[in-house]
């Protein structure tokens, strides 16, 4: 596939670029069912990461998918492929020195197993939306558990597709517990004990 390409060092290493910013780059990698949280909490932590003067990038299902990966669905085939670019698109912005944000139900364990491994130990934080499915219904923020439940959309995760729960994520977060502010400051205390961020200007 890769015949005759050269691979380009890069004259700004990614460490150099990431000390600049007082942080260091890494992915926190939001998995769960629909309705879990994780665009919610994802976008909390992008706030108070930005407000303390951190820099980030939040990539988020919805958008992706209109976008980049439009043209996938959601078949196992595709969602497999809706993970591997993503998970290449995350470690691109990494490379750039930020702080990573990436939101998907990424169902497949080992999807996210191979996006971590694209990554160096320590800067790929799996975050697990443990939120009990009942809740991720109750909420049903777009309609689709309804509509799946009616048999109008197929293929819906938690209802007629899989959901592999990570056995071993960095950081797991049920919200029907927690708020989203508890969420969003487990995870700012995890970057910084990791110090993955130096200096928390709160
Ligand atoms: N069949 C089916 N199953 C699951 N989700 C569905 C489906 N159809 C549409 N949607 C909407 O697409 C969002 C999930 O996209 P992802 O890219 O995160 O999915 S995946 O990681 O490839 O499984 C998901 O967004 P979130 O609710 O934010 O998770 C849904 O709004
Ligand atoms: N503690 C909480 N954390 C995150 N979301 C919550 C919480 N409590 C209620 N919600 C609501 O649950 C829904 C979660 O939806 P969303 O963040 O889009 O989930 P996902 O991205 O996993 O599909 C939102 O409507 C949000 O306002």
């Amino acid at each position: 596939m890769a015949n005759n390409i050269v691979w380009h060092e890069h004259k700004v290493s990614r460490a150099e670029r990431a000390a600049s910013k007082n942080q260091r780059p890494c992915l926190l990698w939001f998995t769960g069912l629909s309705g879990s949280g994780k665009s919610t909490v994802a976008n909390a932590l992008d706030v108070a990461l930005y407000q303390r003067g951190y820099h980030t990038f939040l990539l988020d299902g919805d958008n992706v998918r209109h976008g980049l990966n439009g043209d996938l669905g959601f078949s196992d085939d595709d969602r497999v492929e809706n993970i591997r670019r993503i998970g290449e698109v995350s470690k691109l912005f990494a490379d750039a020195g930020l702080i990573v944000l990436s939101a998907f139900i990424s169902p497949f364990a080992s999807d996210r197993r191979m996006v971590r491994n694209l990554f160096p130990a320590g800067e790929f934080i799996e975050v697990f939306m443990n939120t009990p499915l009942e809740t991720c219904e109750e909420r049903d923020p777009k309609g689709l558990y309804q509509k799946a439940r009616a048999g109008v959309v197929k293929d819906f995760t938690g209802i007629d597709s899989p959901y592999e729960a990570p056995m071993r994520a960095e950081i797991t977060l049920d919200t029907s517990r927690l708020s989203v502010d508890e969420c969003a400051e487990r995870l700012i205390s995890y970057l910084h004990s990791r110090k993955l961020i130096l200096d928390v200007k709160a």
